[in-house]
């Protein structure tokens, strides 16, 4: 059998992709040539169109978690269409939509991948970019800035043929690292709820919780996003610099939802959840020192209960990606060509992005 996959592998040629990389922590997007590994019998060939930014590429190729692996090619919110399968391939033909989040493999082979929670894979999931696959090529992966992708069918996520795919690319991120702890915490019609952080996550974050019927209170640190809370449903926006506008809001909430990117104290957050309530916190600062839980007390004192959620598995991916189409859900985005990389990435750290900024592939010439 292996022998079999190994001459299959080696007959077929690696595929010369064109993407926007950083050489080095300090230098500019710039085009690079490279390649992606053979498309196995198992495997499908994406045309990518659209290429999200989340904060995650901006946290990750300033190396800000861990150190980075440069040529770093970001991109992990990628929609576009299928141009080769192999043989073996049952979920897709050439023509089909195909989209791609983090997640591009794990082992398969432990109880969280066999439950389809691929991203708590025990043996390590691999993430679409700065990884070795030590399940297939063990090549460093390389992201969605790039012209295509080289995919297990089994990652690859279906983008029903009515969606509108510019627009489909940051769920595949941002759409169901907020719809899986909203499913999780089960908000319900009416629920009084919270989002920390009203950016590319926090605003889809919004649009699932109005969409779900709950009451939704918005947390930022600016004045520019209070008209497009309201806009999208929310019945409160509260810039958390304004102490005036936190007062009186103890206890009211039964789930925050916490999108924020910085260092900050979440204490704010918990004194906020009401008996039982709970505080999902998704956003990952760039330091190893932010607080969980700064006061334990105030946790004992209300039974609240505060847990961190990391993107979301395949089959969930695949729930959210056909609910958000099905229910016309989708971020608001702003497309830009592949030469603006650098300016959306400040503005993403400066705030000023409303609410995603979406790569148009096709700028980037080879
Ligand atoms: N857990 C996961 O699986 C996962 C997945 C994707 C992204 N993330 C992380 O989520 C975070 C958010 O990503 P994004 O793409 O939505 O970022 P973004 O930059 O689009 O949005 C962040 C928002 O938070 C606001 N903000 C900043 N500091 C704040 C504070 N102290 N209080 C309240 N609001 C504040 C900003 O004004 C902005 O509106 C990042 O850290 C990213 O790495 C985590
Ligand atoms: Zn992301
Ligand atoms: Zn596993």
């Amino acid at each position: 059998m292996l022998l079999l996959a190994t001459q299959t592998f080696a007959q077929n040629t690696a595929i010369p992709s064109t993407g926007m990389a950083k050489m080095d922590k300090d230098g500019a997007f710039q085009k690079y040539e490279f390649t992606r590994h053979a498309v196995g019998d198992c495997e499908i060939l994406i045309d990518i169109m659209y290429s999200g930014i989340c904060h995650s590429d901006i946290h990750a190729a300033k190396g800000e978690w861990r150190p980075t692996k440069y040529p770093f090619v970001g991109g992990h919110e990628i929609a576009g269409h299928v141009v080769k399968v192999g043989k073996a391939v049952t979920k897709f033909k050439v023509g089909d939509y195909a989209g791609i989040g983090c997640l591009v493999n794990s082992c398969g082979e432990c109880s969280y991948c066999k439950n389809g929670q691929e991203q708590f894979c025990s043996k390590g999931p691999v993430f679409s970019y700065g990884m070795p696959d030590p399940y297939n090529s063990s090549e460093i992966t390389q992201g969605g800035y790039a012209n295509n992708y080289v995919i297990a069918e089994k990652f690859a996520l279906k983008i029903p043929k009515n969606a509108d795919l510019k627009r489909v690319a940051p769920l595949l991120c941002a759409g169901i690292t907020t719809y899986s702890p909203i499913q999780f915490s089960k908000v319900k019609k009416g629920d009084t709820v919270a989002v920390a952080g009203f950016g590319g996550l926090g605003h889809l974050a919004v649009k699932y919780l109005v969409a779900l019927g709950a009451k939704v209170t918005v947390f930022d640190i600016t004045e520019d996003k209070r008209t497009a809370a309201q806009k999208m449903g929310a019945v409160k926006y509260v810039n958390v610099k304004n102490a005036h506008e936190i007062k009186g809001l103890e206890s009211q909430y039964s789930f925050i939802l916490s999108t924020i990117p910085q260092k900050y104290d979440p204490t704010l957050y918990i004194k906020m959840l009401s008996m039982g309530g709970e505080l999902a916190i998704v956003g990952l600062p760039a330091t190893e020192n932010q607080p969980m839980i700064n006061g334990a007390s105030l946790v004992y004192a209300a039974r609240r209960k505060v847990y961190g959620s990391l993107i979301g598995g395949i089959p969930e991916t695949q729930q959210m990606l056909d609910y958000s189409v099905a229910n016309n859900i989708y971020p608001d985005v702003e497309i830009i060509s592949a030469n603006q990389i650098d300016e959306a990435y400040q503005k993403v750290i400066d705030g000023k992005v409303q609410f995603r900024y979406v790569i148009d592939m096709k700028t980037l010439k080879k």
